[in-house]
Formats: C-alpha cells, structure tokens, sequence
C-alpha cells in the first residue's frame, strides 16, 4: 500500500546542515501493523511525518497504493492528509481551549459534514476510546494517557485507511488501537513509532 522507496531528508538551519533520514527502504502493506523504533533523535518522527504527507523528502520517492507522489501537488498533499491518513502527535497537539468533543469534530470541519453529523461522529469516536463520559472536558482537565485517547480519537474519526501514531511510551494503548482500527474495517493498515 506504502512504499518508501530511498527516502532522504535533510534539515537546513543556516548553515548546519542535518541528515535526519538517509536512503530509507520500507514496504507497508494493506493490515500491516509496524513498529519503528530507534534511540533519540533518530530520525522516526521525520519518517513518519514524511509518511503523513507533513513533510517532503529530499530524494526517493514515497509511493502510495501503486502512485508515485513525486508530482504531487500541494492539493494532492491536502487531500492524502486529509483522507487517507490519520496521525496521532507524540504531544498530541491538542487545542486545550475547545472541549474533547470539539477537538475531534475539528478533523471534520474539511470534509463538507453537517454540523450535527459531525458532532454524532466526534462522539462515537470519543466512546470508541472510552471517553464517552468525558466529551465536555478541556485537555487540561484530562490525563496524559486520556489525552492520548482524545487523540486518537481525532485520527480514526475521519476513517483513514492508514494510521500513524508517533507514541512515546504507552504500548497498551497501541494495542488498544490497532484492537480499534481492526474493529472498524477488514481492512486497516496502522503504523507506529514507539520511541
Ligand atoms: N525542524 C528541525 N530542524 C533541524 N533539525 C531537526 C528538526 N527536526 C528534527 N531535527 C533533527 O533531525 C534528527 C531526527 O529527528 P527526529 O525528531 O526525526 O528523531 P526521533 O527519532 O523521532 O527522536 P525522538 O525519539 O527523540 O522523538 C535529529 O537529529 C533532530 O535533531
């Protein structure tokens, strides 16, 4: 479904430069679940932001269900981040102002959903992770294991085909994730990044 195919980056900060990813080769395939792991600093969060089209690589190319992204446009980014890839943040990047339910319902203020559907949808999946009880409280009154959850929530809301999580410790709550994503469709592809 995925392939990494000698994929490069390189971080410029004036004039350090950092190879952050050097010729990486990985094939995903359709209900693959794959776990990176790596010392500090590594280079996982590249590759998975590089995977969920938040970041371009240098060189190589990333192919996703037989097509190259080697000519995609900003709107083909838009759209693969937006349909095809859920991604659960490794500080889960949560809007500590707006409600749980509010957060999730975010990630379906793009797709042309009403607002009661969205609203239904936000709190079906905050009940899928055990928070259906909690949706009117802020992450600040949540703890890190819950906000965790909240986020991802706010990945599998939208169905994506693919799920990255760039987890730093929880190994039950990955379990508990591929255990959901399976629930949901036949056919469900997770990726992880456990530091
Ligand atoms: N925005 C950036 N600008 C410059 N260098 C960066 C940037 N982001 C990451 N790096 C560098 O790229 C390398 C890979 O970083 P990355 O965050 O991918 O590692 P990681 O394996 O996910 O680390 P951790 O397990 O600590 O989260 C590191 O040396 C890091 O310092």
């Amino acid at each position: 479904m995925l392939q990494i195919k000698g994929i490069s980056k390189q971080y410029r900060t004036g004039e350090l430069v950092q190879q952050a990813l050097n010729d990486v080769s990985l094939n995903l395939r359709d209900n693959e679940f794959v776990s990176i792991l790596g010392p500090s600093g590594s280079g996982k969060t590249t590759l998975l932001n590089v995977i969920g089209g938040l970041d371009r690589y240098d060189a190589g190319d990333l192919v996703i269900n037989g097509i190259s992204t080697k000519e995609y446009k900003d709107r083909d980014w838009d759209a693969y981040r937006n349909h095809t890839i859920g991604f659960v943040f490794q500080s889960y990047n949560l809007i500590p102002h707006q409600t749980i339910l509010a957060n999730v319902e975010l990630a379906l203020t793009i797709g042309g959903i009403s607002r009661d559907d969205r609203r239904e949808r936000a709190r079906k999946a905050l009940e899928e992770v055990g928070l259906g009880d909690q949706l009117h409280k802020k992450p600040n009154q949540m703890s890190g294991g819950q906000m965790q959850r909240v986020a991802i929530a706010r990945a599998l809301v939208n169905d994506p085909e693919v799920l990255l999580a760039d987890v730093k410790w929880s190994m039950v709550l990955i379990v508990y994730c591929v255990h959901s994503v399976q629930k949901k469709r036949k056919k469900g592809t997770l990726y992880t990044n456990r530091t």
